[in-house]
């Protein structure tokens, strides 16, 4: 059993690094960690960086989950080898890059980009977004799925994921007490579905409703609250169709054994109970 411990990052390729990092600074409300060739970084909370932006083809995204030792990185490696999958081991440049010490990156069954990383860096010090979004940090991410039963036995049999909820077979998965940090969305092609941030309360889900709204950001979902974590939401679009969400108030599971995973519908009810209906592809039939 390969044992993740948390999601790290996400590496987001644009044709447009200098509207990216506008966006994520002025719309979302990250800091610029640092600016390399061809790339930025942003910080949401401690962690070094949460999100990266570099020069690329769009459709290329990637997301990291984090190992705890170098020994479980190998043993990682050699389980998603053993597999089938092609596993490939980051150079000392390419770690440098994403600020880890090692990893390894290989495509999940519907072809997601994944990395295990170890020993992500962090700074101990709190972020500073120069728009106050309210941003206590990176919580989750949604992927894209071409085969819902299939991808997360990949992720609960062969990783340490645990089904919090489902909505439709659309499974919300823990690594830790959150109540989940990844989710699969059904999709016909891979990719990041969502990247949610965690903001500190309603007051900043209804400021950034507004905020967004007069920037002529599109409002994909919400204002709403989701019956599955009980979080308060807002989802809305960034640089390449990327869908963001804030959310507040995520449920967290501290009774482990006892929880038993529950079955929410397929349908607007199942994903807000405020009465929003999403206007998001792969939360639609
Ligand atoms: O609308 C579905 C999403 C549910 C949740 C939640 O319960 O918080 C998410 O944030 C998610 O699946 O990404
Ligand atoms: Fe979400």
């Amino acid at each position: 059993m390969i044992e993740l411990r948390d999601v790290v990052y996400c590496r987001l390729g644009t044709t447009d690094l200098a509207g990216a990092e506008w966006y994520a600074v002025n719309i979302l409300g990250l800091e610029v960690a640092e600016r390399r060739k061809g790339a930025v970084y942003f910080k949401s909370d401690a962690r070094a960086h949460t999100l990266c932006y570099f020069e690329g083809d769009p459709t290329d995204q990637m997301t990291a989950f984090e190992i705890g030792t170098a020994q479980d990185l190998h043993t990682a490696g050699a389980t998603l080898e053993a597999l089938g999958h092609d596993v490939y081991y980051g150079t000392r440049a390419e770690c440098e890059a994403r600020m880890v010490r090692e990893f390894i990156r290989f495509r999940d069954p519907t072809g997601n980009v994944i990395e295990f990383v170890l020993r992500p860096e962090t700074t101990g010090l709190d972020y500073h977004g120069s728009r106050n979004a309210g941003i206590t940090g990176f919580s989750h991410v949604g992927l894209c799925s071409s085969d819902l039963a299939r991808d997360e036995h990949f992720w609960t049999s062969v990783c340490n994921a645990r089904v919090s909820d489902r909505i439709g077979d659309a499974p919300l998965m823990r690594l830790g007490t959150i109540h989940h940090s990844i989710a699969l969305f059904p999709f016909h092609r891979a990719g990041i579905q969502h990247i949610n941030h965690q903001v500190g309360s309603t007051d900043d889900i209804q400021r950034s409703f507004h905020f967004v709204r007069e920037n002529q950001v599109n409002i994909t979902f919400g204002p709403g609250a989701h019956p599955t974590s009980s979080a308060e939401f807002l989802y809305f679009t960034g640089p390449e169709g990327m869908t963001f969400e804030y959310s507040t108030g995520v449920r967290e599971i501290h009774d482990e054994p006892a929880w038993r995973d529950r079955q929410f519908h397929f349908e607007p009810k199942g994903f807000c109970h405020w009465g929003s209906a999403p206007q998001i592809a792969a939360f639609k039939k």
